[in-house]
């Protein structure tokens, strides 16, 4: 599972489950020990009332036998109950050791490559597990060991019923193999394709009102619903499989008990036992049985629950070990990339760079504006400035400090970032601008939605700050809801503001009050990155830095970067670029620009 070699996080999280799981094991083990010796209290018991009490016609013997039988049947029904009751807690304290880990794995869900592909989730996967936990598939692998010892015990009864018991078994197992056999691929593909079908589902419920504007109704449901189909008849192939595997195991397993009190009334002819070992031992055999004939039934849940585990393992354990890291002083904003290179995740070998060996420094206070055609990195290069995401090589530094050695809800504090496609969280607008935080402070929300020019805004709506937003709430529009990000940006006074295109929804006036939102955090001192394809925008900034497959074409003084100052003109269509720009800075060698278009 985990090598010697494996980082400190990643041992020490195993150790904590390991220690779970030990202690969890023990225990039922022993519950399962006695629930186990106690089945044997009804064979006991007839054994005793055909071989003593009728032959000896002793009412008391039966009273005294029946009173010990049912007492000990009761502590049986108890041990039970204790066992469910013991594996509930442990599948709660799974999921409690394991939930924050694995909803933070299941949130870079992109990244966590195939296995996790077409809707499946770490945190899917941890319920499913823990399901398994509570169900009785955990009680039959525990009963299971104790099959042999029912063995045994018939071997002591009389060997012929123990080579019958055994032969079946034999032939249960044989069933369990040629079982799996038979379903055990249909079932895989089955749940991948039932994972397709919902996660189409999720993504036309998502769009549905473009699927409905543009007639696309009938179209998706057919690509939904030949996902359902496909996983319907894999379905249905193995379940029939399953079903016939089930009836001829039930068929055998009567077959056998017949077989043992066949045998066993042979054996009371031949004097070579008695009447009550016949029933004994017709129910010590069942109880060998039975674990067997179990299994076969959470065949299929047992597997389930190991796969799951075995994906959910590997991806907790590349999950990066939550150390406690020293508190840096509060950041003056200033930011250092150093041979910033960024591949996408499970890119095949040979692929391009999203970003390509990126060198340069925003000084603490100053605005930079980054401006490209499409899929030229700045939206990748804005995650990596605000730690969203890691970069393949080489180091964003905050206050020359790593990102990485920053602690993330220190650091977090001060960045503030408005991603392009502007996500509210479900709660009300005040709680999406403070961030989530409960104990936040009104006057701060307040500010910060100030600050983002949304205070009116967010009043003109009924409900005001605690309009809610989410599937039972209000749908804002793209320019609310841009606004509404900006404030959250704002929230806290960060040090660091990155705005990925805030303007894409904004009309004239709310274009006028990004501006002047800019030019507050300018003079405030705020470090401020605006990703953007207008040139009014880009012109306000200190400096402007072209991005173009990936690499720093220009980037130095706005004024020296944008050759006509009037470039908000050419707002969306391309501005022309100054052939020949030489750009001076500290940070970056020379570059000559050959050509600046905003926009794609
Ligand atoms: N996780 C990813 N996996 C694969 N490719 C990715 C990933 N993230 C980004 N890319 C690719 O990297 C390139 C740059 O994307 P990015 O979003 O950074 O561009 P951009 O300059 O912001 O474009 P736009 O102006 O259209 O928003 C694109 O070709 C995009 O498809």
């Amino acid at each position: 599972m985990f090598r010697e070699n494996d980082p400190p996080g990643k041992r020490a999280r195993q150790s904590r489950l390991r220690s779970v799981f030990k202690r969890a094991i023990a225990d039922v083990g022993v519950f399962s020990l006695l629930i186990n010796i106690l089945l044997l209290v009804v064979p006991l018991y007839l054994l005793q009332v055909y071989d003593r009490v009728l032959p000896s016609s002793s009412a008391e013997t039966l009273v005294y036998l029946s009173a010990i039988a049912v007492l000990a049947l009761a502590f049986l029904g108890f041990l039970d109950a204790i066992r469910a009751v013991y594996t509930q807690r442990v599948a709660a304290t799974v999921d409690e050791k394991l939930g924050a880990t694995t909803f933070a794995a299941s949130l870079g869900a992109a990244a966590l490559g195939a296995q996790y592909a077409g809707g499946l989730s770490p945190l899917r996967d941890l319920a499913s597990v823990c399901a398994f936990i509570r169900s009785r598939g955990v009680a039959v692998l525990f009963d299971l060991p104790f099959a042999p010892v029912f063995l045994a015990l018939l071997y002591l009864i009389h060997p012929v019923l123990f080579w019958l018991t055994l032969a079946g078994m034999a032939l249960l197992v044989l069933l369990v193999v040629a079982n799996q056999l038979a379903i055990g691929r249909n079932d895989a593909l089955s749940a991948e394709r039932s994972a397709l079908a919902s996660h189409a589902e999720r993504v036309f419920a998502r769009n549905a009102e473009t699927l409905r504007a543009m007639g696309m109704v009938e179209s998706a449901a057919r690509v939904w619903g030949r996902h359902v189909a496909d996983a319907l008849v894999l379905h249905d192939r193995s379940a029939s499989a399953n079903a016939i595997f089930s009836g001829a195991s039930r068929a055998l397993r009567m077959m056998l008990q017949l077989a043992i009190l066949g045998a066993g009334a042979w054996l009371v002819i031949e004097g070579q036992m008695t009447a009550g070992m016949i029933f004994a031992s017709s129910l010590v055999s069942s109880r060998a049985l039975q674990p067997l004939d179990q299994l076969i039934g959470a065949w299929r849940q047992i597997v389930d629950a190991r796969r799951a585990w075995q994906r959910l393992e590997k991806v907790l354990a590349a999950q990066p070990a939550q150390q406690r890291k020293l508190a840096l002083p509060d950041p003056s904003g200033a930011i250092s990339v150093q041979d910033v290179f960024f591949m996408a995740p499970n890119a095949q070998p040979g692929t391009e760079p999203i970003l390509k060996r990126l060198n340069f420094q925003i000084g603490a206070g100053e605005a930079v504006a980054i401006v490209g055609p499409s899929g030229a990195g700045k939206s990748t290069l804005a995650r990596l400035l605000v730690g969203a995401t890691q970069p393949t090589g080489g180091a964003v530094r905050i206050d020359g400090a790593d990102l990485r050695s920053w602690d993330e809800n220190q650091l977090g504090i001060h960045i503030g970032y408005l991603a392009q496609d502007v996500g509210l969280f479900p709660g009300s607008i005040a709680e999406n601008v403070a961030r989530l935080d409960a104990q936040a402070d009104d006057a701060a929300i307040i500010e910060a939605a100030r600050r983002a020019e949304a205070h009116e805004l967010i009043l003109a709506l009924r409900d005001g700050y605690q309009t809610r937003i989410g599937p039972s709430g209000r749908t804002l529009s793209g320019g609310e809801r841009q606004r509404i990000g900006l404030a959250r940006a704002f929230y806290g006074n960060p040090r660091i503001l990155v705005l990925d295109e805030p303007n894409t929804h904004l009309d004239g006036s709310g274009e006028a009050a990004l501006e002047a939102v800019l030019a507050a955090a300018r003079a405030a001192g705020v470090t401020t990155i605006v990703i953007t394809h207008r040139p009014s925008i880009a012109a306000a900034c200190d400096r402007v830095m072209l991005l173009r497959g990936g690499v720093i074409e220009a980037f130095g003084p706005s004024s020296e970067v944008l050759r006509q100052p009037s470039a908000d003109k050419g707002a969306g269509k391309g501005v022309p670029a100054q052939q020949g720009t030489v750009v001076t800075g500290s940070f970056a060698p020379t570059i000559r620009a050959p050509g600046i278009r905003f926009g794609s």
